[in-house]
């Protein structure tokens, strides 16, 4: 896929002298979910505001379907679709005209057809003529997706679109987000729910102090990093690991009733089939076994967690 954001060696640091992005690289393919994640303050509003054009870099380039940010903004930026964090929606305004402003201000004719199909796809036609202060919280981040769709972007960045947001609307809005890349929208969204994450991403983007530890196919970082774990119940307790099964990295639950083994999903063999064989030659008598694979919030954890 070819990328449709470029992001080279993009640095910035704020005038107070905090280094916000330290040489970050960055391509974002064309039709793809990506997710970033990262702990509070890791620099991710800090990325999309930049490739967005609001923050000027220090150093380094962004393009955006093939137009530099700083150079050719109007071209870049009329392809991107911005939902920022806060909400700021004009309490009086009626929801359709603060989308039909919207879509002017990108010098766009008017074309309230397409504006309705909006509406509709974030479930607010009849909203259309309600003022905003009528609104629930829910609905005004909707029409925040709308006014930032009003131009017809063919990328839309999402800054933590389901912050305060209740689980049934959580959902609405993977939704609305499945149907936008279906329809071509490339999507990227910051999140501090990593089953946000694990449910819509198709990559995964890691930032922590500025820098992007990795970015990767969702699928492919959870069968890399993720280690599995096979525990073996057995129908009585033990004492100790057997002999036989020393080679094994094993530990056996403080109550006896449980061996657990450890393995990397990396590995060409996981060594099960063996360790079967010799649990055969032991006095052990197996209850029950059970596979556990490590989360996305497992290696999430171990990607930021500081040194100890
Ligand atoms: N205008 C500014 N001047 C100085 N420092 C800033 C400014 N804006 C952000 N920062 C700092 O840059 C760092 C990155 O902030 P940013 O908002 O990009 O993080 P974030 O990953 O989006 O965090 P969160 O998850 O809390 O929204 C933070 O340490 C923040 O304090």
């Amino acid at each position: 896929m070819a990328a449709i954001v470029s992001v080279e060696n993009l640095t910035k640091t704020y005038g107070s002298g905090f280094e916000a992005l330290k040489s970050v690289s960055l391509a974002i393919e064309e039709g793809e979910i990506l997710a970033l994640l990262g702990p509070n303050g890791a620099g991710k509003t800090t990325l999309i505001s930049t490739i967005c054009g609001i923050i000027t870099p220090s150093s380094g380039t962004v393009t955006v379907g093939g137009h530099d940010i700083l150079s050719d903004f109007r071209a870049a930026r009329s392809l991107i679709g911005l939902v920022p964090q806060e909400i700021n929606l004009e309490p009086f305004e009626r929801v359709i005209d603060t989308v039909r402003f919207s879509r002017g201000l990108f010098g766009k004719s008017r074309n309230d057809a397409y504006l309705d199909e909006i509406l509709g796809k974030l479930s607010l036609s009849d909203k259309k003529t309600s003022k905003i202060m009528e609104l629930s919280g829910g609905m005004k981040r909707r029409v925040m997706i709308a006014k930032a769709l009003s131009h017809e972007p063919r990328i839309l960045f999402l800054d933590e679109p389901t912050a305060g947001v209740d689980v049934e609307l959580r959902r609405d809005m993977w939704d609305t987000v499945a149907e936008l890349k279906a329809d071509g929208v490339t999507i990227i969204l910051t999140t501090h729910y990593i089953e946000e994450a694990e449910a819509i991403a198709d990559r995964i983007g890691v930032i922590n102090k500025g820098d992007i530890l990795l970015v990767q196919n969702k699928a492919e970082l959870m069968s890399q990093m993720g280690q599995k774990q096979l525990r073996i119940s057995l129908a009585q307790p033990t004492t100790e690991i057997p002999p036989e099964l020393s080679e094994f990295d094993l530990t056996l639950s403080e109550d006896g009733e449980c061996l657990v083994y450890t393995y990397d999903t990396r590995g060409e063999k996981t060594g099960i089939t063996s360790l079967m064989a010799n649990l055969q030659k032991t006095d052990l008598q197996l209850a029950d076994l059970q596979t556990e694979q490590s989360s996305l919030e497992d290696i999430f954890v171990g990607l930021v967690k500081e040194p100890a």
